[in-house]
C-alpha cells in the first residue's frame, strides 16, 4: 500500500500542510527540532489513532488549536481509500471514506505501518511493558479483534485489582465475587495469549532469515515469548483456560496480600538470545541494535503475509546510526517493494547511491518544501 496524500492541521508545529509523496522513497532532511518527526509521527497516528512517543493526545494538537485533522489518500491493492482522524481533548474521530468509524478498532489497520525510531533499541534493552506495547500495538494492527480483547481485559483487570486492594484476606468474604472475575480474566487473557504466541512464532521465523542476512550468517536470532505461567504444549484454549484459573488460585493469598493481579498477560514478556546468550543481558550495544532493525524488517514481511500488502516503512532518524553493510541490508529490503520514508539532518549519512529513485523534502520550522 502507498500514502498518495498527506494533509495535517494544527498538528505539533504543523500549522497546515499538504503533501504528495513517492511511491517509492521519501526522505526528509532539516535541521534538529523543524519537524521531521512529527511528519512521521502523523503517518503512525494515522495508522494506529496513538502516537509511537506519547500516550497523551493532547501533546499532538499544535499550541495554538484545540483540534488536529490529519489526513490521507491511500493507494491499496483494491482502490484508493480516504482516511481522516480528527483529534481534540474531547476525544477522537476517525472516517473512512466519509464514513465515521464508532469504534476506533475499525479504523485501525487501514493504514499499515512499521516504524524504525532509536527509542526502538528499547524493545530490545527496556522493561518488559515497553515489548508488550510492542506486542500489542503491531498484533493490533493485523487483527483488529486483538485489540478488543485486550481493552476487554484490562477493564476486567482494572475492577480486579480494585477489588483485590478493597477486600484484603480476611475481610468480608471475597471468593464468590472474585470467581466471576477470575472467569472473564481467564477468558480475555487466554484469548490474548494464544494471539501473542502465534505473532511471535510468525515474527521469530522471520526475523532469524534476515537476522543470518544481515550479520553475514554469523549469528542466530531467537525470539520466544515469556508468559506469566508456563502455557506448555497446550493449543487447546479450554486447557490454557483451565491452567489459567489453576494458577490463579495457587496465587490467591499472595494477590489479597499485595492488591494486585499476579497472573496474566499483563505480565507477559519476550525474550531475544543471539547465538544460545540473551541479548539484553549479553549483547553488545551493536548486537542489541541489529536485533531491534532484524525485528522490524520481520514485521514487514508478517504484515505483508497478514494483510497481503506491504505497509509503509517510517525510517525516523536511525540511518546515520547504521553501518554502510546494515544499510545496505536495509535498503535491499525496502527498495521498490515499501514505500518508505526517512527522516535525516544530513545527506550525508543516507546511501543515496543505494537508492533507485527517492523525493526529497525540506523540513524548516513546521514547513515542508522539495519534492524532487
Ligand atoms: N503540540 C505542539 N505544538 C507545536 N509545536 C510542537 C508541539 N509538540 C512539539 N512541537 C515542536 O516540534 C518541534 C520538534 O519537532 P520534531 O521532533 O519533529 O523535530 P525533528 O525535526 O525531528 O528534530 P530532530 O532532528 O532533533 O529529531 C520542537 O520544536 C517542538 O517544540
Amino acid at each position: 500500500m502507498f500514502l498518495n496524500r498527506l494533509a495535517l492541521k494544527s498538528y505539533r508545529n504543523y500549522d497546515q500542510i499538504e503533501l504528495t509523496t513517492d511511491s517509492n522513497v521519501n526522505i526528509f532532511v532539516g535541521p534538529n527540532a523543524q519537524g521531521k518527526t512529527n511528519l512521521l509521527e502523523s503517518i503512525y497516528v494515522l495508522a494506529m489513532t496513538k502516537s509511537h512517543r506519547t500516550h497523551q493526545d493532547k501533546e499532538l494538537i499544535g499550541w495554538n488549536g484545540d483540534q488536529t485533522q490529519l489526513h490521507a489518500q491511500i493507494q491499496k491493492r483494491y482502490g484508493s481509500c480516504q482516511l481522516d482522524l480528527s483529534i481534540s481533548t474531547k476525544g477522537k474521530k476517525a472516517k473512512i471514506n466519509g464514513l465515521e468509524q464508532k469504534k476506533l478498532s475499525n479504523f485501525i489497520g487501514a493504514l499499515n505501518v512499521v516504524m524504525f525510531a532509536p527509542e526502538d533499541l528499547e524493545i530490545v534493552k527496556g522493561t518488559p511493558g515497553i515489548r508488550r506495547r510492542f506486542l500489542d500495538m503491531e498484533i493490533g494492527q493485523v487483527q483488529p479483534s486483538y485489540l478488543y480483547d485486550l481493552s476487554q481485559y484490562q477493564k476486567i483487570l482494572l475492577q480486579r485489582n480494585n477489588y483485590l486492594k478493597q477486600n484484603f484476606a480476611g475481610k468480608g468474604s471475597p471468593d464468590a465475587m472474585l470467581d466471576i472475575w477470575n472467569e472473564q480474566l481467564a477468558l480475555y487473557g487466554v484469548k490474548i495469549m494464544k494471539k501473542r504466541q502465534n505473532f511471535i512464532k510468525k515474527l521469530q521465523q522471520w526475523a532469524e532469515t534476515i537476522h543470518r542476512g544481515i550479520t553475514n550468517d554469523s549469528e542466530e536470532l531467537l525470539i520466544r515469548y515469556s508468559p506469566s505461567f508456563d502455557m506448555g504444549s497446550f493449543e487447546d484454549e479450554s486447557v490454557l483456560l483451565n491452567q489459567f484459573m489453576i494458577k490463579l488460585s495457587l496465587v490467591r493469598d499472595q494477590e489479597f496480600r499485595r492488591g494486585v493481579t499476579l497472573v496474566g498477560p499483563h505480565r507477559d514478556d519476550l525474550l531475544f538470545y543471539i547465538n544460545d546468550k540473551e541479548v539484553q543481558t549479553y549483547g553488545s550495544q551493536g548486537q542489541q541494535r541489529t536485533t531491534a532493525l532484524s525485528l522490524k524488517l520481520a514485521e514487514i514481511e508478517l504484515i505483508h503475509e497478514e494483510v497481503g500488502e506491504y505497509p509503509l516503512l517510517l525510517l525516523d532518524d536511525v540511518l546515520s546510526e547504521l553501518d554502510e553493510y546494515r544499510q545496505t541490508q536495509l535498503i535491499r529490503t525496502f527498495q521498490e517493494k515499501v514505500q518508505t520514508f526517512i527522516t535525516t539532518t544530513g545527506l550525508e549519512s543516507v546511501h543515496l547511491d543505494q537508492l533507485n529513485h527517492a523525493s526529497l523534502f525540506h523540513v524548516l520550522k513546521g514547513n515542508v518544501s522539495g519534492r524532487s
